[in-house]
């Protein structure tokens, strides 16, 4: 049995290297963003575990502002990596954290790789990753995937977390009063509707967004479920029991 890694984050971090040296193979590379359209997948084998490994294309944000950004998005909400590694930029991190707190509004199963660190230090750059790793809720390793350093400690926090080893709580933006009982109401609704299969707080904010885009997908999905229980029956009980 295999697991599941998906790699997300902004346009060029360096994804694609870390998923080629993970993987052994050749995704396109260089330094110019939006290279990585679709999503590509490869093998990656630890000492303990075996992982399949999604190289997701950099975006900006997870809403629904382009194919890209639905790419990443319905892969981290609909497919459910066991882990998604959150790959930011060592030299613009606050920039990049951005995107991070965004897939931690949808999944607590994450990792920060702070990559080009080589390029950080050059630059006198120090990353505080004990603070970072507290005050987001989940691992922070520094890493080059050109430079292949930090690779040996991410392989192990990987298979630590698949181990139930490292337990994570990311951390969550917490809004206005007003919003915070908007999201209360909407989430229970939610719950009702999907149970545990989709995070309800991430959704009601989208719906507060006014995310007609996501909306359309959940419906899809929804349509797609009831379509297969009919085509299998025995599939029911499956991950959308209740819907
Ligand atoms: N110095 C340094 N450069 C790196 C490192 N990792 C990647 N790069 C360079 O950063 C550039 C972008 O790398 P990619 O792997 O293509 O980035 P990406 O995130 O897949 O980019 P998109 O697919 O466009 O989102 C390339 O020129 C890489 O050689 C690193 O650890 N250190
Ligand atoms: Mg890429």
């Amino acid at each position: 049995m295999f697991h599941t890694i998906a790699l997300a984050g902004n346009p060029n971090t360096g994804k694609s290297t870390l998923f080629n040296l993970l993987t052994g193979l050749k995704q396109h590379t260089g330094n110019w963003p939006g290279k990585t359209v679709l999503r590509a997948e490869g093998e990656l084998k630890t000492e303990k575990h075996v992982y399949k490994v999604i190289d997701l294309p950099g975006t900006y944000s997870l809403y629904s502002n382009s194919a890209d950004e639905e790419v990443a998005r319905d892969y981290i909400i609909f497919e459910k990596p066991d882990i998604t590694l959150v790959v930011v930029d060592a030299t613009s991190l606050e920039r990049n954290l951005n995107i991070a707190l965004q897939v931690l509004e949808m999944t607590d199963r994450a990792v920060l790789c702070v990559n080009l660190i080589d390029e950080a230090r050059k630059r006198g750059i120090h990353i505080d990753k004990e603070a970072l790793s507290k005050q987001l809720g989940i691992p922070v390793v520094l890493i080059s995937a050109r430079e292949k350093i930090g690779i040996i400690q991410l392989l192990k926090t990987i298979d630590r977390m698949i181990e139930g080893k490292l337990i994570t709580k990311g951390y969550k933006i917490k809004y206005s009063p007003q919003i915070e009982k908007k999201i209360k109401e909407l989430e229970s609704e939610i719950k009702q509707i999907f149970g545990d299969i989709f995070p309800a707080r991430w959704i009601a904010l989208r719906i507060l967004d006014g995310d007609k885009k996501l909306l359309e997908s959940l419906k899809a999905y929804i349509q797609n479920q009831q379509f297969s229980s009919e085509k299998h029956p025995s599939a029911q009980g499956g991950c959308c029991h209740g819907v």
